[in-house]
């Protein structure tokens, strides 16, 4: 018998239905059920290999999903143990340059909260722009500032399905302010405080890195590092009522001088991300294990979402206020 055809990212049209579809297709072939989730970043993906008895998934055998193109992201996805906690970790992430919608970079995301994850930790790799920060620092983020949703692309542009959550999503607070106290504290008792750093990522659609002046200028605005990924899965997430940690590797110094002879390569963001695996995997190892300790339960169920979503934002109330 001929297997009916996969269910590829063309035919996703984001119905409630296509996302249970996903998730009902995993549950189906893994027995792990998962509380926290790993987005990893370019170059950082080996934390998926120490998933204890991994039920690892190609992202080519998943319905509906995008595939990764970019070197540095394997495309699968992990469900497994990590320090004795159950996780389950995107080996590999869509970016907007790859040609995705922004709402398909984020499928995961909610499919996340249909498993019945709480928490995302999401990483990245990126350019620092703060000159104090160095190559192989690794920051925790308070906020960002994402151009392409300024400039129109969102991923929660179009009808709002109020079974994820409101139709105005507040993002103060996204970054959660006692996730990011616990990590300060987990990368202490690791001997990690001098490379641990605080602040503004900034996202650009890529795939180019920024010119110099554009650089300047998202400086001059506030902005610590820069990427090309990370704040369309924070605004799906928060929407949805995830708990978001972000962390940024900082692979490379964003070029700020005219005249300098440099440039960033992706190839050396890579190298980079291999330098620090072994850091950020005791870090986010240990974080694991605090959250499910400190954290267990819904950060929000998703039919707490009111009526009135002017509002009320249905999220987890210590968050922004
Ligand atoms: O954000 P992640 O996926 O870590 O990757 C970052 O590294 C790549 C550029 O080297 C870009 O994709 C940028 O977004
Ligand atoms: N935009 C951008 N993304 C990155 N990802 C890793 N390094 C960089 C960088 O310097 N700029």
């Amino acid at each position: 018998m001929p297997q009916p055809a996969r269910k590829t990212v063309d035919d996703f049209t984001h119905e409630y239905e296509q996302y249970e579809d996903i998730a009902e297709s995993l549950l189906k072939r893994t027995h792990h059920r998962p509380s926290l989730a790993v987005i990893c970043g370019s170059g950082l993906g080996g934390l998926a290999d120490l998933l204890e008895n991994p039920d690892a998934f190609n992202y080519e055998d998943i319905p509906y999903f995008p595939t990764s193109t970019v070197h540095g992201h394997v495309g699968r996805l992990v469900f497994g143990l990590l320090n004795g906690v159950t996780v389950v970790c995107m080996q590999g992430r869509f970016h907007f340059y790859e040609g995705y919608d922004m709402s398909k970079t984020t499928i995961p995301v909610r499919v996340f909260k249909l498993l019945g994850v709480h928490t995302v930790i999401v990483t990245n790799a990126a350019g620092g722009l703060n000159p104090e920060f160095k190559i192989g620092d690794i920051m925790l983020i308070k906020d960002h500032i994402n151009m392409p949703g300024l400039a129109g692309n969102n991923p929660l542009m179009g009808q709002n399905d109020r079974r994820w959550g409101p139709r105005f999503v507040s993002l103060c607070g996204a970054y959660d302010r006692d996730l990011r106290e616990l990590a300060r504290n987990v990368a202490t008792n690791l001997g990690l405080d001098e490379i641990l750093r605080e602040g503004v990522y900034t996202m650009v659609s890529g795939p180019c890195f920024e010119t110099v002046s554009e650089a300047k200028a998202f400086r001059s605005l506030g902005s610590d590092c820069m990427g090309m990924s990370t704040a369309p899965e924070v605004i799906v997430a928060r929407h949805c009522g995830l708990r978001v940690l972000g962390i940024s590797l900082i692979t490379n110094n964003v070029v700020q001088e005219h005249d300098s002879d440099d440039f960033p390569d992706h190839e050396a963001v890579l190298i980079v991300g291999k330098q620090r695996a072994h850091d950020l995997q005791r870090l986010i190892s240990e974080l694991i294990f605090r959250i499910a300790d400190e954290y267990e339960g819904p950060a929000t169920a998703v039919s707490d979402v009111k009526d009135d979503d002017d509002v009320h934002n249905g999220h987890n109330g210590k968050n922004g206020h």
